[in-house]
């Protein structure tokens, strides 16, 4: 092409100039002026990377002073294009000289970039054509959220996540038995929250010592990056004069940050989507009045969609305080704590249904009726005959019952906000053993006691429990009790006996840890660890690891009650209770501690008690009465509260043998009672709703079904090749990756310039913490497929077809097309609007060839060829593609007018199925809010609005040219 002054051209490795006007030429150099940027180039004539700027009829062009032309027709004057056409405003037919193109036009339509030369790598385009369909895939994926987690798969986990997770704004009350997940359910249903934009951003609150043990767990199990929030930060930030809370999206602190009047007004004024509070049976409600904790999450809970509680023990402080605690979650359902009672006396009834269709027995005529009394506004005649019908398959059957069964559970009690599950119904746990050391009490403490005699009640309480305070009294030395005490040489054989193992023990006080600790030091040389409430909470993640530390670590943890919340020691098995606590919930914490999951032994309880003492009594009363350590057990604090009197004067030794004994045996049978009553009735339901039927187990199957499936792997082998990472297999299931310089598409989340090791291997995950789990949650997967769309690479391509059936010189388009709505994130419009590419494929005379020959037929038998090449086959067929490109776009869009009336449909179906669904729910079960119904309502229409604004986008364009060479 001959050169002229006035002609456009643009540059074909930087784009970013915009559009070049040829300047000057000579024999041997062209020089460009980039007007938009001032830049000024000049290249060898022979081989410059730079292609001539033309637009075809049918295209639009720019003008300088910013209006529109569509061509018409094209002449050439002088080496110079004079493009006519029709004014985009006034409609009339007028000229355009190539030289009034506007300069600022940025290529980077895949059409107007292959126009321009700029062709991209065969291996790009295909990599742009599988994200396209990978994202695709991540969108509409049911699992999304779920199975990225570096966590085993938990059936009753998983259903609670997934049960919760897709709400919208979900307000719940996560009470598994301790050690049974909650924090993996809450981290599982944030994860789903935010990776569907749901909740962005969320405030966490969680007792002091267990804020490291979040933030570790949030990044390692599911890649969130929480802000650790604390006084320093948040006054620093203050006297900056900004609202800290309002400076980061996912934010962790301690509750107690909140006793500052203006932190906690900060923290309520900044917003939230979704509010999380751990250890929740501190938010006490004492005999009518709230705590102020309870004051404080109450405020922020009334301005925050979403709320999650979680506590193991929900009636720790009483009943009164579990039905506070429901209030937070929705104070118009449960404004009367009377009729709750009552509600929950009928719960037995409804169990009994529940139970009758579990059993799968043909059902009684009083069973028909009760279930068509409790489901009485919908007529379940027909499933009921299913059920009855012998001579139908069992499948049908069980499909009527776990119907019937859904109805039932979803229209009484509370099975839409209170999550429960327990050891009892999980089952496989380990055992807990009770070893018991009487210990004569020394003769000095009988002593003190009598000397020493208290009049106060609680202070004799005290002093029955703790000899060795009287002793110490009158010794006038606290220490005193540690020379005369066999606590102390039964602890240090203990410690010998089950060498190496690890010893975690718990006490009531920091007083007795530290003294303990010193004299086991003293005595033994040996090294100990302490956790107690007035350390730091960097000093306690220290003593933590010490303790976990095999090899060099302490031995023994010795904490205070504070050891005993939220935390994970359960590589350990031994646990020493070197006193124990009158409520049974703390009780129920502290072998919490072991008993988790995740625990590989039985668990030796190993518990040193005075003989005939109150010690011996409470230990009685717990083990033989209640059954509290060697089980698990939800009423320990209501048998508590029953027989607090009687209890305490036993303790008090103000009661005979006779007379206790009595009080163990009633204890025994009450306790009895109630686990009969609750297991047929409130637990019973619980324990059927939070499970799953069948479903829990068909999701842990998807998801193992996922993890087997080697797409991801063979995807990201690819893409890490294409991007330019560079891997290296290390065996045993993983890979280590390093960045290389001038990756393709910047750097890659989670990829730092010292590398990564991968795995994609849910077993290797996790057993190696240092390896990272990839799956499709994954931010490194999500984040390359955002890198390679966010860029222009692969949309443009030339390819050879080897292939002699065709006419040599004959071409083809492929031309990739997707669908867009603008809708925001959290509607998940790709649950309807299919987000598949759209592929084309033309051959010359604009035949459709898609369905004939699809993607991954055609991409093995396509050969790259040289840029140069590739821009004059464009520049040979710069007039033909423009059309073909024309029937390709009409293509599409009949497509996606098909495919957008189908979204229609199906969000239509949809919400109308589920607006249905929550108004039947709401008129039997007031669980269901007003605020959800309104939202779906809301989130229908926006749906609509969006579907209406559907437009195809081309992604991608190749030409391919037939030669057989
Ligand atoms: N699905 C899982 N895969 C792997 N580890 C798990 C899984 N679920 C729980 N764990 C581990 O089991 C332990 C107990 O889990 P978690 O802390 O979530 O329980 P919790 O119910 O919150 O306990 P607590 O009642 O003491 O607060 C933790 O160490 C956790 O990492």
């Amino acid at each position: 092409m001959p050169h002229a002054i006035g002609q456009r051209w643009l540059s074909d490795n930087e784009s970013e100039l915009g559009i070049g006007l040829l300047s000057d030429f000579d024999a041997r150099t062209v020089t460009l002026s980039f007007p938009a940027t001032g830049d000024r180039r000049v290249y060898s004539k022979n081989d410059a990377p730079i292609t001539r700027l033309t637009f075809a009829e049918g295209e639009k062009i720019r003008h300088l002073d910013d209006w529109q032309m569509q061509v018409t027709s094209i002449e050439e004057k002088n080496g110079v294009l004079v493009y006519f056409g029709t004014h985009a405003e006034t409609g009339e037919e007028t000229g355009l000289l190539e030289t009034e193109i506007h300069p600022a036009i940025i290529v980077n339509k895949p059409q107007d970039r292959l126009f321009a030369g700029q062709v991209d790598r065969l291996e790009h385009f295909n990599l742009r054509y599988q994200c396209l369909q990978q994202r695709a895939r991540l969108q509409s994926s049911e699992l999304r959220g779920l199975n990225g987690a570096r966590i085993g798969l938990i059936p009753h986990q998983l259903h609670i996540a997934k049960e919760a997770g897709q709400r919208y704004a979900p307000r719940l009350l996560l009470a598994d038995e301790v050690g049974l997940g909650k924090t993996i359910e809450a981290g599982l249903i944030l994860h789903q929250q935010l990776l569907t934009e749901r909740a962005q951003r969320v405030l966490i609150l969680v007792p002091e010592p267990l804020l490291h043990q979040w933030l570790v767990e949030l990044l390692r199990r599911f890649n969130i990056t929480a802000a650790l929030f604390d006084k320093e930060r948040v006054a620093e930030a203050m006297l900056d004069g900004l609202n800290p809370f309002e400076t980061e999206q996912v934010v962790l602190c301690a509750q107690s940050l909140l006793n500052n009047k203006k932190y906690h007004e900060a923290a309520v004024e900044a917003g939230w989507d979704l509010l999380i509070v751990d250890e929740a049976h501190h938010l006490s409600w004492d005999n009518g009045k709230p705590s102020r904790s309870y004051q404080q999450v109450a405020e922020l809970a009334d301005e925050t969609p979403g709320l999650l509680l979680l506590t193991a023990t929900p009636d720790q402080l009483g009943h009164e305080g579990h039905f506070a605690r429901l209030r937070l979650l929705d104070p118009n359902r449960f404004h009367d704590y009377q009729s709750f009672v009552n509600e929950e006396q009928s719960y037995q009834q409804v169990a009994d249904a529940a139970n009758a269709l579990l059993d799968k027995e043909l059902l009684s005529d009083d069973q028909l009726r009760l279930l068509n009394e409790l489901i009485s506004e919908n007529d379940i005649e027909p499933q009921l005959k299913c059920v009855q019908d012998t001579s139908l398959a069992d499948d049908l059957r069980d499909q009527a019952r776990t119907e019937l069964l859904q109805q039932l559970l979803d229209r009484h009690g509370t099975s839409r906000v209170l999550f429960r599950n327990t050891r009892a119904a999980i089952q496989g746990f380990p055992k807990r053993c009770l070893n018991i050391s009487e210990l004569a009490l020394p003769s000095a403490y009988q002593t003190a006691l009598k000397l020493n005699r208290k009049s106060d009640p609680q202070e004799q309480l005290v002093q029955a429990l703790s000899p060795e305070q009287s002793y110490c009294e009158l010794e006038g030395d606290s220490d005193a009790w540690l020379n005369i005490d066999p606590r102390l040489d039964w602890l240090i054989d203990t410690l010998a006996e089950v060498k190496p193992a690890k010893v975690l023990l718990i006490c009531s006080l920091k007083r007795t840890v530290l003294q303990l600790a010193e004299a086991l030091r003293n005595k033994t040389g040996m090294q100990v660890a302490v956790f107690h409430e007035d350390m730091s909470i960097v000093e306690r993640d220290r003593a933590a690891a010490h303790f976990a530390d095999d090899e060099q670590g302490a031995q023994i943890l010795l904490c205070s009650e504070i050891g005993s919340e939220g935390r994970n020691f359960q590589f350990a098995h031994h646990l020493v209770l070197f006193d124990l606590p009158l409520n049974p919930d703390l009780l129920e914490q502290r072998i919490g501690r072991l008993d988790r999951i995740g625990q590989q032994h039985d668990i030796q309880i190993h518990l040193p008690v005075f003989a005939e003492t109150a010690q011996l009594r409470l230990l009685q009363w717990l083990h033989q009465g209640l059954n509290a350590i060697e089980s698990t057990l939800s009423i320990g604090k209501q048998l508590y509260d029953e027989f607090e009197q009687p209890l305490l004067d036993g303790l008090r030794l103000q009661t005979d043998a006779e007379h206790w004994q009595q009080l163990l045996n009633h204890t025994r049978q009450r306790r009895d009672e109630l686990i009969a009553m609750l297991e047929s009735g409130r637990d019973r339901l619980l324990e059927i709703s939070s499970r799953g039927q069948g479903s829990a187990e068909q999701l842990v199957n998807a998801i193992a079904e996922q993890d087997d499936d080697i797409a991801l792997t063979q995807f990201m082998l690819r893409l890490w090749d294409v991007y330019g990472v560079n891997q290296d297999e290390k065996g045993e299931q993983c890979i280590a990756l390093m960045p290389s310089e001038g990756m393709l598409g910047g750097d890659l989340p989670t990829l730092t310039e010292e590398g990564a090791t991968v795995t994609f291997d849910r077993s290797t995950a996790l057993s190696r913490e240092d390896v990272q789990f990839l799956s499709w949650d994954h931010p490194m997967v999500a984040g390359a497929v955002d890198a390679i769309l966010g860029t222009t690479t692969g949309s443009t391509n030339v390819a050879v077809l080897k292939n002699k059936a065709l006419p040599e010189g004959s071409y083809m388009l492929q031309v990739v097309f997707t669908l867009h709505a603008p809708a925001p994130g959290h509607l998940q419009l790709a649950r309807f609007l299919p987000a598949e590419p759209i592929r084309l494929l033309l051959d010359k005379r604009a035949n459709d060839l898609s369905d004939k020959v699809d993607f991954d037929q055609l991409s093995p038998q396509l050969s790259p060829i040289g840029k140069h090449t590739a821009t004059k086959l464009v520049a040979a067929l710069r007039q033909q593609l423009p059309p073909l490109l024309r029937t390709a776009e009409s293509l599409a869009q009949q497509r996606a007018e098909q495919a957008t009336a189908q979204a229609n449909q199906l969000a239509d179906d949809y919400f109308r199925a589920e607006l249905d669904r929550l108004s039947a729910l709401k008129a039997v079960n007031p669980n269901v809010r007003d605020d959800e119904i309104d939202h779906l309502q809301g989130q229908s229409i926006l749906a609509q609005q969006a579907l209406e604004q559907a437009q195809v986008r081309l992604e991608s364009v190749q030409l391919i040219v037939v030669h057989h060479a």
